[in-house]
């Protein structure tokens, strides 16, 4: 396996008390996987991938990249945040930013002008070298943003929720491109939404999350064709039922939660009305 979340938690020390984020997580990635990770909104998307990534400590188990444990940032990583203005220097060109990573690496000029050019191409941004991000439509950062993680050459691509600030037309266009990329590039991507459609239209799986504090809920295998498009994918038979299994974990998953809560509101009356 290439990737392994093993026992994950996280408990964040609020400033009342502290939050369980993550209870137990397990699951794993080989060479090569497309997987999908969704969950209901504050289950600890986030803090698990910045656990995976190497850039949040966990409080128990353990993140394996070969076998090795991750303890900071892991060379050949590389993580796509939603937040593509913040992530993109607004002083820097567009070639500068895909090449700075790069130029960290320490690699030679001439190599680091061949990946940016092809990355810029792959991401059909192939005209805008010299462009300021700020000058660019949010699809259109959201692209620089991929084609630097594309240029670092990672062995493994973080994704989250990368697509959840663009327009319906451009995301359906960056999930396309996703998929492009990784069948050419043979990259392993973990790509987090909280978009069901959108985790069924990518994922070769999907991982369903509980509600905080979270576990796995579902590992659901996608049994349709490699071959995906917007059209016919989505209005395929077996697509609607995925994304209503999805769809009905998750609000499962929410009510439990909320049963939960209930369940122990009314346990604290019982408490009180005992000790009155
Ligand atoms: N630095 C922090 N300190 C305390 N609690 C935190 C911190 N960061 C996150 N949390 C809490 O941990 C839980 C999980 O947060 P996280 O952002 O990882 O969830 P998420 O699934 O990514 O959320 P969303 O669906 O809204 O993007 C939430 O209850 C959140 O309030």
């Amino acid at each position: 396996m290439l990737l392994e979340v093993r026992d994950l938690k996280k408990v964040y020390e609020g400033r009342q008390r502290p939050v369980e984020a993550v209870r137990d997580l397990t699951f794993g990635l080989d060479a090569g996987d497309l997987v999908c990770l969704v969950g209901p909104s504050g289950c600890g998307k986030t803090t698990l991938l910045k656990c995976m990534a190497g850039l949040l400590a966990p409080t128990g188990g353990e993140v394996l990249l070969r076998d090795k444990r991750v303890t900071g940032p892991p060379p050949g990583m590389a993580v796509v945040f939603q937040e593509y203005g913040r992530s993109l220097f607004p002083w820097m060109s567009v070639r500068d930013n895909v090449e700075l990573p790069l130029r960290n690496k320490g690699m030679p000029r001439r190599q680091r002008q061949e990946l940016v050019a092809g990355a810029l191409a792959a991401v059909g941004l192939a005209d805008a070298h010299h462009a300021y991000p700020w000058q660019l439509s949010g699809g259109m950062q959201q692209r620089v943003a991929i084609a630097r993680a594309v240029a670092y050459q990672p062995d493994v691509l973080l994704m989250d929720e990368p697509f959840a600030a663009v327009d319906a037309q451009t995301r359906a266009d960056l999930e396309d491109l996703i998929r492009d990329l990784w069948r050419e590039l043979g990259v392993t991507i973990l790509f987090v939404t909280h978009d069901i459609d959108e985790a069924v239209y990518l994922g070769q799986r999907v991982i369903i999350l509980s509600s905080s504090p979270t576990v796995v809920r579902e590992v659901l295998d996608v049994d349709l064709p490699d071959q995906r498009d917007q059209l016919t994918t989505r209005s395929d038979s077996r697509f609607t039922e995925l994304r209503s299994h999805v769809y009905a974990q998750i609000q499962a998953a929410k009510r439990e939660s909320t049963v939960g809560s209930h369940d122990a509101a009314r346990q604290t009356d019982l408490a009180r009305q005992v000790l009155q």
